[in-house]
C-alpha cells in the first residue's frame, strides 16, 4: 500500500448507529453515491441482518454504487461495498446477500476479544472465541474473497491474546484486520503502540491490510486514528461529520484534511476529492438530522469564520495569518469575516468595498459608529443590515429636517399618539403631537404638521432585514407632490407630480418609519429649491402639558 491510506467510510453503518440517525433506503443510496464521488475506497453500507430494510439498502448500494464508477469519481473503479455481520452463519449469509452484486464486495465480521466483553457479553472463553473466529472467517471466505475481521474492543484486549486472534483470522482467510478502539478508551500513544505491537508480533501481517477504527468517547478518535496510521495502518475507518455510536467515530474530514494539510509530516495520500467535503457533510447532516456543531473542525459553520478585529485585520493582510487550510480546498467558497461587535474598521470597510460601497475618513467613522451600535444589539451584522445602514447614511445631500426625538404611545388602552421633535431648516426645533389610526399614522401626522410640504403618501412597506427579535426593520416609503388640481386633472395638462423615495432602518420600527418618511420629505424639499413655509404656531396641536413644555422650549431655542 506504500503511502496510500484507504478511506473506509462507515457513515451508513456505524454512523447510522447514532441515536436518532436512522436514514431511509433512498437517503442511504444518495449518500453512497456522494461518498463514491468523494473518492472513498470502501463503503460499509449497513448491517443486513439487522432488518429487511437494511438488507434492501445494502443491496441497492451494491447494485448501483458498487458496480459502476460514478461520474466525477477520482478513481476509475467503483468503491468496495462492505456488509457487517456478527460471527454467525446467519448474519454472514445476510451480509453476503446484500453485497454480492458489487464489483468489489467485502464481508466484515467481528467478535469481541477483550476479557470484559468475552466474559460478560459473549459468555465465552478465549478458546471458544478463537475457535469461532477460525470457523466464521473461513465460512465467510467460502463466500467472498475479501474478508475483514475486527476483534471488537481491541483497545482493551490483552495484547498477547490479540496477536493470537489476528494470527487465527489471517490463517482463516482474512484480508483486512481492523483494530477497533470500540469504546474510545485509549490515548494516542497507547493506540499507536497497539498497532506497532501488531506489526511486530503477528506472523504474515504484511499480507493483509491493517485498519483502524476509533471512537470518540474522550474526543481522541482523530488523534488515535492518526497515531495508528503513523504506526503503519493503511486503512482508516471513519464517518462523515464523525457521527456514530455515543460520542461518534473518527471524522473522515478531520483525518483527510490532517493528512493533506500536514503532508510533509505524514507523507501519505488518500483518494478523497477534498473540495466535496462540505457538500457531503451537509447532505449527511440533512439526512440524519444531526446538526454539525458550528465549531466542528473542517466542516463547521465557523471553521473559516473570523469575528475579532485583530484576526480580521490579519486575514485581510495575509490569509495564512489565521487559516491553515484554504476554504476552497474543502468546498467553502470563501473565508467568512463575520461582522460583529469584535470587528474593526478594516473588516467593515473591506466588506463594504466587496458590496460596492466605498467609505473612508469621517463617512467611514460614521458608518462604523452606527455599525458598532447595531453590533452591540445583534449577534451578527449581515450584508442586508449593512445595506440598510448605508441607505440610511447615504440620504439626501441636505437633511432639511432632522429627527431629534420621537415618543409614541399605542396599544389597546387608548388612542395611538405620537410626539415628534424635528430640527427644521430655519435651525429651530419644533415639536408636534398627533393622534392616528396607529403609531406610524400618528407619527406621520405629527411630521406633516411641522413639515407641511403638500405631499401624499403613496406607498409604505416594512420588512425585517434580518432574522430574530433584535432584527433591524427597514421601512421604505414613496411620497408624491400633492396635485393642487386633483379631481380636475383632465383639464390641466401640467407636468407629472414628482415621486420621492425614502428608506430608514432601525431596530425600532416606528423610528425606522419616521426616518424613511423624513428622508423622502427632505428630498422633496431639496427638489423644490429648499423652500419651506414654517408652520404658524396655530398649526401646532398640543395634546399634553409635556408637549406644551417641549414646544415652549423649542420656541425659546
Ligand atoms: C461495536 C459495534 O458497533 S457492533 C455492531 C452493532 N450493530 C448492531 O447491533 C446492528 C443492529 N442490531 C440488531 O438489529 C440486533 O441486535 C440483531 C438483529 C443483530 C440481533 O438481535 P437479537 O438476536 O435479538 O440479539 P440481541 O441484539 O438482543 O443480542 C445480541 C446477541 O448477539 C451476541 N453477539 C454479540 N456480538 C456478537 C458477535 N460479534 N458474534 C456473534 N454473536 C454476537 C450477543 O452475545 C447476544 O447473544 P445472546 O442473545 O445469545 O446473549
Ligand atoms: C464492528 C466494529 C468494527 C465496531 O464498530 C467497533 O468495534 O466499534
Amino acid at each position: 500500500m506504500g503511502n496510500y491510506v484507504r478511506i473506509f467510510d462507515t457513515t451508513l453503518r456505524d454512523g447510522e448507529q447514532s441515536p436518532g440517525a436512522t436514514m431511509t433506503s433512498s437517503e442511504k443510496l444518495e449518500i453512497a453515491k456522494a461518498l463514491s464521488r468523494l473518492g472513498v475506497d470502501v463503503i460499509e453500507a449497513g448491517f443486513p441482518a439487522a432488518s429487511p430494510d437494511d438488507l434492501a439498502a445494502v443491496r441497492a448500494i451494491a447494485e448501483h454504487v458498487g458496480r459502476e464508477p460514478i461520474e466525477g469519481r477520482p478513481s476509475s473503479e467503483p468503491p468496495s461495498i462492505v456488509g457487517l455481520a456478527r460471527a454467525t452463519k446467519g448474519d454472514i449469509d445476510a451480509a453476503w446477500e446484500g453485497i454480492k452484486r458489487a464489483k468489489h464486495p467485502c464481508l466484515h465480521t467481528f467478535l469481541s476479544t477483550s476479557d470484559l466483553h468475552m466474559k460478560h457479553k459473549l459468555r465465552m472463553s478465549r478458546e471458544q472465541v478463537l475457535a469461532k473466529i477460525a470457523e466464521q472467517v473461513a465460512y465467510a471466505k467460502s463466500l467472498c474473497n475479501q474478508i475483514e475481521f475486527s476483534p471488537e474492543d481491541a483497545g482493551r484486549t490483552d495484547p498477547e491474546f490479540l496477536y493470537q486472534v489476528l494470527d487465527v483470522a489471517i490463517r482463516a482467510g482474512a484480508t483486512v484486520l481492523n483494530i477497533p478502539d470500540t469504546v474510545g478508551y485509549t490515548t494516542p500513544d497507547e493506540f499507536g503502540g497497539i498497532i506497532s505491537g501488531i506489526f511486530a508480533n503477528v506472523p504474515n501481517i504484511d499480507s493483509v491490510i491493517v485498519s483502524v477504527h476509533c471512537h470518540n468517547d474522550l474526543g481522541l478518535a482523530t488523534a488515535n486514528t492518526l497515531a495508528g496510521i503513523r504506526a503503519g495502518a493503511r486503512q482508516a475507518e471513519v464517518t462523515i461529520n464523525g457521527i456514530g455510536e455515543r460520542a461518534g467515530n473518527t471524522s473522515l474530514e478531520e483525518v483527510v484534511m490532517t493528512l493533506a494539510t500536514r503532508a510533509p509530516k505524514f507523507n501519505l495520500t488518500t483518494g478523497i476529492d477534498t473540495t466535496q467535503l462540505t457538500r457531503v457533510s451537509r447532505m449527511v447532516s440533512t439526512a440524519t438530522g444531526i446538526v454539525v456543531q458550528p465549531n466542528k473542525a473542517v466542516v463547521g459553520a465557523n471553521a473559516f469564520a473570523h469575528e475579532s478585529g485583530i484576526h480580521q485585520d490579519g486575514m485581510l493582510k495575509h490569509e495564512a495569518t489565521y487559516e491553515i487550510m484554504r476554504p476552497e480546498s474543502v468546498g467553502v467558497t470563501q473565508t467568512n469575516l463575520v461582522l460583529g461587535k469584535h470587528s474593526g474598521r478594516a473588516a467593515l470597510s473591506a466588506r463594504l468595498n466587496a458590496m460596492g460601497y466605498s467609505f473612508d475618513g469621517p463617512a467611514l467613522d460614521r458608518v462604523f459608529a452606527r455599525f458598532k451600535a447595531l453590533a452591540d444589539r445583534r449577534k451578527q451584522v449581515h450584508d442586508a443590515d449593512l445595506e440598510a445602514l448605508i441607505h440610511d447614511e447615504v440620504g439626501p445631500d441636505i437633511e432639511s429636517f432632522q429627527l431629534e426625538g420621537l415618543l409614541v404611545g399605542c396599544g389597546t388602552m387608548g388612542m395611538p399618539t405620537a410626539t415628534v421633535r424635528l430640527r427644521c431648516p430655519d435651525g429651530k426645533v419644533r415639536v408636534h403631537a398627533a393622534v392616528g389610526t396607529g403609531p406610524v399614522d400618528a407619527a406621520y401626522k405629527a411630521v406633516d404638521a411641522i413639515v407641511s410640504t403638500n405631499a401624499d403618501l403613496l406607498e409604505f412597506t416594512i420588512r425585517s432585514v434580518t432574522e430574530g427579535i433584535d432584527a433591524l426593520g427597514e421601512v421604505a416609503v414613496r411620497i408624491r407632490e400633492r396635485d393642487e388640481h386633483e379631481g380636475v386633472r383632465a383639464q390641466h395638462s401640467g407636468p407629472e407630480k414628482r415621486v420621492f423615495h425614502g428608506t430608514g432602518a432601525d431596530t425600532d420600527i416606528i423610528v425606522a418609519s419616521v426616518k424613511a418618511y423624513l428622508r423622502a420629505q427632505n428630498k422633496l424639499v431639496q427638489a423644490t429649491g429648499g423652500e419651506w413655509d414654517a408652520p404658524s404656531s396655530r398649526d401646532v396641536v398640543v395634546h399634553s402639558e409635556a408637549v406644551q413644555a417641549a414646544v415652549a422650549s423649542s420656541r425659546a431655542s
